[in-house]
């Protein structure tokens, strides 16, 4: 087992972030196992279908506060794994393989759905601008790791075989539970009968199963020839990445029971001490109800960015805290979109103000200015420390944006107050929260492609002008004023500029 890498912090980290944690019930300070790292396990996706907007709240939930240990000097191994083996329909320890299932239908390989899902979900976060993990691992590429976990658990008398599958004792682990609060008579799972034959308890749960014959996906194992339960991967690989004892573990409030509380049982049973904080997120809703794949009920990633910029998207679900529910109406979409038009609007003014500023705005100080600037750059980081209160962040933002909005309007700003407002929008919304990115900085494609349009649209401008359809002309330089556009007749010919 290893430890996060040994790489100095850029800085020394902020000692004062406070997380609320599931397990203790309340806001703690966080202290990390190694000074100025951070261990982080977040439970990845089941790639067999298109990733829904839930699991953007849950992904971007996250890589904020990933982004915020780093905006405060620490250095992170972010793991997030795929789960491409084992979680079987309906969550529990019967029914088909989720992925076998989408196989059959698609008539795919196994592995060829897993790949084809994962691939469409690393496109989505891209687009997102989540951060990649450190590492990425896969449920079938740890499998030897699983079976060890197992075999640590038999020995120890919390597990046993029965019929070729292995079952989780929960009889035998008095803490089953401490995670979810929940009561014993709580915790049994809606099993059918042939399985709970084979449990001394209902509410034990598989660690590996028997495959059935025609069960594709099957490896050797002491048992006989079976797959892994579906919350075995988590606690081996977050142990084997991670180390003992490792800082925070994450993932969607409805993963709480049974999954984190038996990753937790399989660790801690098996003598590892595992994650010492848990982070949950809410859930993303439609029409107030949970989105989800298997209800069906669901908008996928994909599909929402044929139709909203994803800086939009992203905007939109950081503006509520990651333990609230995010309610999804197109109402939602329309006001992040006039909010982060307002952001974005204040940075671009910035940008022009600086390109364009006049003889002296160098010399210029503006003392009351920065000091104001810097006040809203506080809160924004005292907010995002308390448990990474982002929609209180984003409140800073906006102060922030009429504040500098104020200032150029009322004439020309000293340069030093413009580069510190830009600054505080380019670290904080941009680096922390994740912003700006994809609309600031066009990427190559695009610029190429604005430049062909300029160009054809100026040809028509000039062809107006010199068969004197002079309305013509001037209703085109007002559309393209109005996009933010201006056009300049020079000895030299037309100019554009943004
Ligand atoms: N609506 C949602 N809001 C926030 N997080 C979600 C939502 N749906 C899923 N997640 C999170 O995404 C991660 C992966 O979830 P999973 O692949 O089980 O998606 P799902 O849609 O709930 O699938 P299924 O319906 O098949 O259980 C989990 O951490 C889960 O909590
Ligand atoms: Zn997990």
């Amino acid at each position: 087992m290893t430890q996060p890498e040994k790489t100095s912090p850029a800085r020394i980290p902020d000692p004062d972030i406070f997380l609320y944690d599931t397990l203790q019930r309340q806001k703690v300070r966080f202290e990390p196992t190694s000074p100025g790292r951070v261990g982080f396990y977040l439970c990845g996706p089941t790639v067999y279908s298109d990733a829904h907007l839930g699991h953007a709240k849950a992904n971007v939930a996250f890589d904020v506060v990933r982004r915020t240990f780093e905006h405060f000097g620490y250095s992170v191994r972010f793991v997030s794994n795929i789960t491409d083996v084992g979680h079987l329909q309906n969550d529990s320890d019967d029914g088909e393989d989720k992925l076998l299932a989408r196989a059959r239908l698609e008539q795919l390989e196994p592995m060829e759905v897993a790949d084809k899902y994962f691939w469409s979900f690393s496109d989505d976060m891209r687009a997102l601008n989540v951060k990649r993990p450190s590492i990425n691992p896969r449920a079938t590429g740890h499998v030897p790791e699983q079976i060890a976990l197992i075999e640590e658990l038999i020995a120890r008398g919390h597990a046993y075989e029965s019929a070729g599958s292995v079952y989780f004792d929960v009889r035998s682990w008095p803490e089953y539970g401490k995670l979810s609060g929940r009561r014993l008579d709580e915790q049994a799972e809606g099993t059918r009968e042939a399985v709970r034959e084979e449990k001394r308890d209902p509410r034990d749960f598989a660690l590996w199963k028997r495959a059935e014959s025609g069960h594709i996906m099957r490896w050797d194992s002491p048992w006989g020839t079976g797959f892994p339960g579906w919350h075995i991967e988590c606690s081996a690989m977050s142990l084997k990445y991670l180390g003992e004892g490792f800082d925070i573990h994450g993932g969607g409030l409805d993963l709480q029971f049974p999954h984190h509380e038996a990753e937790i049982a399989q660790a801690e049973a098996a003598g590892h001490p595992f994650a010492r904080y848990w982070m949950h997120n809410n859930m993303l809703t439609i029409g107030g109800e949970k989105m989800s794949k298997s209800k069906g009920n669901f908008t996928t990633i994909a599909d929402i960015l044929k139709r909203h910029d994803p800086a939009v998207v992203r905007f939109l679900l950081i503006s509520s805290h990651y333990r609230s529910v995010t309610e999804m109406n197109e109402e939602a979409f329309a006001a992040a979109a006039s909010g982060y038009a307002r952001l974005t609007g204040t940075l671009q003014a910035i940008e022009r103000a600086l390109e364009e500023a006049p003889a002296g705005a160098a010399d210029r100080q503006d003392e009351g200015l920065v000091a104001k600037i810097r006040t809203h750059v506080q809160a924004f980081e005292d907010a995002m420390r308390d448990d990474f209160n982002t929609p209180k962040a984003v409140a800073e933002l906006f102060g922030l944006s009429s504040l500098m909005n104020t200032a150029l309007n009322s004439g020309t700003v000293a340069t030093a107050a413009l580069e510190e407002g830009r600054r505080a929008f380019t670290e904080l919304g941009g680096e922390v929260l994740g912003l700006f990115t994809q609309s600031e900085t066009p990427n190559e494609d695009s610029a190429m492609l604005v430049e062909t349009l300029m160009e054809l649209v100026l040809q028509a401008r000039q062809s107006y002008r010199l068969n004197k359809q002079y309305a013509d002309a001037d209703r085109l330089r007002d559309t393209l004023s109005s996009a933010g556009i201006s056009i300049e007749d020079t000895k030299e010919g037309v100019r554009w500029k943004r």
